[in-house]
């Protein structure tokens, strides 16, 4: 099997994850979901890396979500319960990462995809890229916790805007929503101007920083609240609603 998370250490400091299923638009399968977490924890495990950069393979995509073929086999909650818990568990690992992190979205960042992106500490788009958190539109929620992530991140109004409507928005329009931090009009590689300053920063200052907000979501109990979201999803998850909406776009008779 091909590898569905390439890592790069670049020698200025961060480790680029690079989500590798080009032919699904990088939508996440249980393959990617362990590959992703090895990632981290040798990304956690170096004292050379001081941000971690999370990207798509090709320009089309950042991550399509969940992998819809391979994930249609679940049907009632608890099964669908299994596979949202384990990237809610991932999902929580990346949000309370040591150090910063930063999802470059080169593409469309749609369902999950914007999940992954939400439990970033920054969020850089490429110019006129689309993305939207669009489980709505399936009769479901957020299953990875992202909700729940992205409400400790942007303004109420905003994220409820994002949830709610389950559609797609343009990275300029999701930057006045404050979910996008930076649109990148040029070259992609115009990212790292953003990175400049904070990899010349020693990295317990970084950590130090970090670990004030991994202690309030601690206090806080974001982990059990991104439990709770895993499991309201796997109740919608068994809908027909929900089915017939898979059903629909793995039969592309939108
Ligand atoms: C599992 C739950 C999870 C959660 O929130 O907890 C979720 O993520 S739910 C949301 C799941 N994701 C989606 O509904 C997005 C589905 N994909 C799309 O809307 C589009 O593919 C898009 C906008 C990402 C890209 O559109 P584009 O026109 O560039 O590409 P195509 O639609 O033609 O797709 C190309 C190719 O990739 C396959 N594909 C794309 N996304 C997925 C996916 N999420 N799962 C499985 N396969 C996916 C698509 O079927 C095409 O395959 P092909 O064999 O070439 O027809």
């Amino acid at each position: 099997m091909s590898q569905t998370v390439l890592v790069e250490k670049n020698e200025r400091g961060y480790m680029k994850f690079i989500l590798h299923r080009p032919e699904k638009r990088n939508a996440v399968s249980y393959q990617l979901m362990e590959e992703f977490e090895a990632a981290l924890d040798q990304a956690a495990q170096d004292n050379d890396v001081k941000v971690v950069v999370i990207t798509g393979y090709g320009d089309r995509a950042f991550c399509s979500g969940g992998d819809l073929a391979e994930f249609h086999s679940l049907y009632t909650e608890e099964e669908s319960y299994g596979m949202l818990s384990k990237m809610g568990a991932i999902l929580y690992k990346l949000a309370v990462f040591k150090k910063p992190t930063i999802a470059l979205l080169n593409g469309s960042a749609v369902g999950g995809g914007c999940e992954i992106a939400s439990a970033c500490d920054f969020r850089l788009a490429k110019s006129g890229v689309k993305l939207g958190f669009v489980q709505a539109s399936l009769g479901i929620t957020t299953g990875w916790g992202g909700a729940s992530i992205l409400l400790e991140k942007i303004p109420y109004q905003s994220a409820m805007k994002l949830l709610l409507n389950g559609t797609i928005y343009t990275a300029e329009a999701a930057k006045e929503l404050g979910f996008i931090d930076e649109v990148i009009q040029g070259d992609l590689e115009e990212w790292e101007r953003f990175v400049d300053t904070i990899l010349n920063r020693e990295v317990g200052v970084l950590m130090a920083y970090k670990n004030l907000l991994i202690n309030k979501w601690e206090e806080t109990d974001l982990k059990g609240r991104m439990e709770m979201e895993s499991r309201q999803c796997a109740k919608l998850w068994e809908t027909d609603a929900h089915h017939q909406a898979v059903d629909s776009f793995l039969n592309k008779t939108k």
